[in-house]
Formats: C-alpha cells, sequence, structure tokens
C-alpha cells in the first residue's frame, strides 16, 4: 500500500474539461490514461472521450475520486488525465546531438512489463547509450514504475516515442544505422557482427516476440546462444548482453 502511494506520488495529475482537453490537442505523447465519470452527458466530455478513443488512450473510471483528491480537489469536472513525467524527444534532436561519434539506439517494439523498460533504460545509461525508441500505442508507457525501476536512469536517458516502427526503421536506414533485431531463433551469433558503427537494437516483445515488419526492415537478426531448457531469454537481459558486446567491441 505504501509503495503504491509512493508510486502514485511520482505521478502527475492533470483534471478538469478544459485542461484535458487541451493536454489531448496539444501534447497527447505526454498523456498515459485518461478517467472518466461515464455518468455524465456533457458535450465536451464526450468530445475528450472521442477523442481519447481515437488515441487509443486507455480510459477508466475507477480511480478517478482518488485521483482527484491526490490533485487536491474534487471538482474534477468528471475527467482526470494522468500525465507521464518523462519530455519525449525526437528522432531528429537525439541524431542532432549525439553523445557517441557512432549513436547507438535501442528500440524496443512494444514492451508490456514497466520493469522491463526501467532495467532496459538504467543499462542503456550505464553503457551511454543515445536514446531509447518506443512506438506510440504499444506496450507500456513511461510511468512511475519505469521511472523506479530504472533507478534514476531515466533523467539522463533521452526517451523518444515513435509513430510508426517501419517508417523509422527506413529512416534509421537513410541515416546509415546498422540495424540488428535480436531474435533467439536467428543465425547469426551477435559476437559475429561490427558493433561499432551507428547501430540500431530492435528488441520484441515479452509475450508476442518481434513483429514481421521488424524482421524485416532490418539488417540482420542476431541470436545469443543459449544451453538450457529455456526457449528465451528476459527481453532486458538479452538488452544488457548485447548493449554490452556493443560497447566491449566499440572501446577494443
Ligand atoms: C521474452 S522474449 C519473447 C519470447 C516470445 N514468446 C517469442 O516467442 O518471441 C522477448 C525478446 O527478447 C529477445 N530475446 C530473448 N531471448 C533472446 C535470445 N536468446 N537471443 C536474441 N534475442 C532474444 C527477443 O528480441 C525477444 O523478442
Amino acid at each position: 500500500m505504501e509503495k503504491e502511494k509512493d508510486m502514485e506520488q511520482q505521478e502527475k495529475v492533470v483534471y478538469g474539461r478544459n485542461a484535458v482537453l487541451e493536454l489531448l490537442l496539444k501534447k497527447p505523447d505526454s498523456i498515459e490514461k485518461i478517467y472518466f465519470q461515464f455518468n455524465t452527458s456533457h458535450p465536451k466530455l464526450k468530445e475528450i472521450l472521442v477523442s481519447a478513443r481515437r488515441q487509443k488512450l486507455v480510459t477508466g473510471k475507477a480511480r478517478l475520486e482518488r485521483l482527484s483528491l491526490m490533485a487536491g480537489t474534487t471538482k474534477h469536472q468528471g475527467v482526470c488525465a494522468l500525465v507521464s513525467a518523462v519530455s519525449y524527444y525526437t528522432i531528429e534532436e537525439v541524431l542532432d546531438k549525439p553523445r557517441n561519434t557512432f549513436p547507438l539506439l535501442l528500440i524496443l517494439q512494444g514492451l508490456e512489463d514497466p520493469h522491463n523498460i526501467g532495467a532496459i533504460i538504467r543499462t542503456a545509461e550505464a553503457v551511454a547509450a543515445d536514446a531509447v525508441l518506443l512506438i506510440e500505442g504499444k506496450g507500456s508507457p513511461v510511468n512511475a514504475t519505469v521511472h523506479k525501476a530504472s533507478a534514476g536512469a531515466l533523467s539522463h536517458m533521452r526517451v523518444c516515442k515513435v509513430k510508426s516502427l517501419v517508417r523509422c526503421l527506413e529512416f534509421l536506414h537513410e541515416r546509415k544505422f546498422l540495424i540488428i533485431a535480436a531474435d533467439m531463433d536467428a543465425e547469426i551469433n551477435y559476437t559475429d557482427i561490427d558493433l561499432t558503427k551507428a547501430l540500431a537494437i530492435v528488441l520484441g516483445a515479452e509475450g508476442s516476440g518481434l513483429a514481421p515488419e521488424a524482421v524485416k526492415f532490418c539488417d540482420h537478426t542476431v541470436r545469443i546462444p543459449m544451453a538450457g531448457c529455456v526457449e528465451s531469454l528476459n527481453v532486458s537481459v538479452t538488452a544488457g548482453v548485447l548493449l554490452y558486446e556493443a560497447m566491449r567491441q566499440r572501446l577494443a
């Protein structure tokens, strides 16, 4: 209970019809969830609901009262938005000011578990990667659990939210990036690839794995060999192995 309360305090709540609508129109990327009081028929609430559904923002009403209390008011006018504290970057912004001569990017393709995302951001920061990219509308948003699991790394690591995986990969190809996708069934061993040039690593989701378009638009799929009985590694462990191999090669 204490832990849950602590997590909630790291989240920001925006309440009221005009404020939420404004946010939906101007900064929809910053919204994690919108909570409604469905028994109201105010036209602006309907407008918010339609827009929220169009933008695939999950809605619910269970926590509305609690959120409005956190916001310090009960005058929520029937709607509250939970806003992430993270400011997302564009890939162009990242590449205009790269951290590395040959940038190193991680693309998380719809990861559902915020603990994994946080752990990956932590490792990405440990190797001074340039950015972690998320796909809009796929997987978990950057929420309080991600913040916590990143152990502060989120304040240093740039996070981008891209609209389309395919367009992102095409863009990176144009910028001469080598794109590899981590796949336990791949033929190429991850140590057999030169990871020293501009590099983007695509990681698949915990349950569904890599999307076919990730495989189609990457240069290589690579495997981390496994000797035991399990079918795959945890995705954050995969990220750690690949990022440290990239760092090892770059420092050699
Ligand atoms: C838990 S796995 C996904 C397992 C999923 N059930 C499947 O069938 O693809 C999550 C992601 O971690 C990466 N991964 C896990 N084990 C790997 C390995 N041995 N080699 C390369 N990538 C791996 C892949 O990107 C995979 O999509």
